[in-house]
């Protein structure tokens, strides 16, 4: 496999598969496990280009990352799965729902838009990383993911999460900017048959909960929820993320598997 991924909670459960965000890796995830391997087998893996999955020969794109959760699911021969994605992550989850939806059950989808950002902005990143390599993201991305409190409050854990940036390979961050640069799911919204919780956070300056809002009155049975965090919503506010993304999973978890 090209991408890496590693499985936690008990073989037979419900697979879950969780997408991580630019510049993160499947450690970001943490404080989601030990409450989501309660109910599911837990698939993560590490976003093309990020930590040791590769980025290929080709363009990375939004297509291409769907894509890759789809060839994770066949190589380990799950027909349908659950899925909870963040920022880029969330985007991968839209457009697994608008162009896989026999392959998920429920999907939830935290901190993201149906459009990140602007085209010039992340062909900007893209070229800064390319020459002068991840510091000037790494110095900055706190302010974009945790609100001050939390910053001052928690050190040890926002400073592992921003040697996780900074480790990240730049190449494979500029080509998921590339990406970014290019997806744009707006026009898609009405066509994501499946279930999805909207997660926003109410001070998140990145993804606001105005673009949350904006997929929930368009894709047709999606469900605002909104967390006192910024960016990080799972980290920041993770109690009540897992408590959330539980109680939106299982829910009629009987019904829809059989259809
Ligand atoms: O700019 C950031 O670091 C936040 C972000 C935008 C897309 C994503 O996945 O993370």
């Amino acid at each position: 496999m090209e991408i890496e991924f590693r499985l936690d909670g008990p073989e037979g459960a419900p697979l879950l598969v969780l997408s991580n965000s630019l510049g993160t890796t499947w450690a970001m995830w943490q404080a989601q496990i030990p409450a989501l391997t309660q109910h599911f087998r837990v698939l993560r893996y590490n976003t093309r280009g990020h930590g040791r999955s590769a980025v290929g020969q080709q363009p990375v794109t939004l297509e291409r990352l769907g894509q890759d959760v789809i060839a994770l699911l066949d190589h380990l021969d799950v027909e349908r799965a659950c899925f909870c994605g963040i920022s880029l992550g969330g985007m991968t989850g839209m457009w697994l729902n608008r162009h896989a939806p026999e392959r998920f059950q429920r999907i939830v989808v935290a901190n993201t838009a149906a459009r990140i950002g602007q085209e010039a902005g992340w062909r900007d990143r893209a070229a800064t990383v390319r020459e002068q390599g991840m510091d000037p993201v790494a110095q900055s991305a706190a302010d974009r993911w945790f609100t001050p409190a939390f910053r001052q409050n928690n050190p040890e854990v926002v400073y592992p999460l921003i040697e996780q940036l900074a480790a990240t390979p730049a190449e494979g961050y500029a080509a998921c900017c590339d990406a970014l640069a290019m997806a744009d799911l707006r026009d898609e919204l009405t066509q994501m048959p499946r279930p999805m919780l909207v997660i926003a956070g109410e001070s998140d300056p990145v993804t606001t909960s105005r673009d949350a809002e904006a997929i929930v009155v368009d894709a047709p049975h999606a469900h605002y929820l909104v967390l006192p965090a910024s960016h990080l919503s799972n980290v920041a506010c993770a109690a009540a993320f897992n408590q959330h993304v539980i109680t939106f999973l299982t829910a009629g978890a009987e019904h829809e598997l059989n259809h």
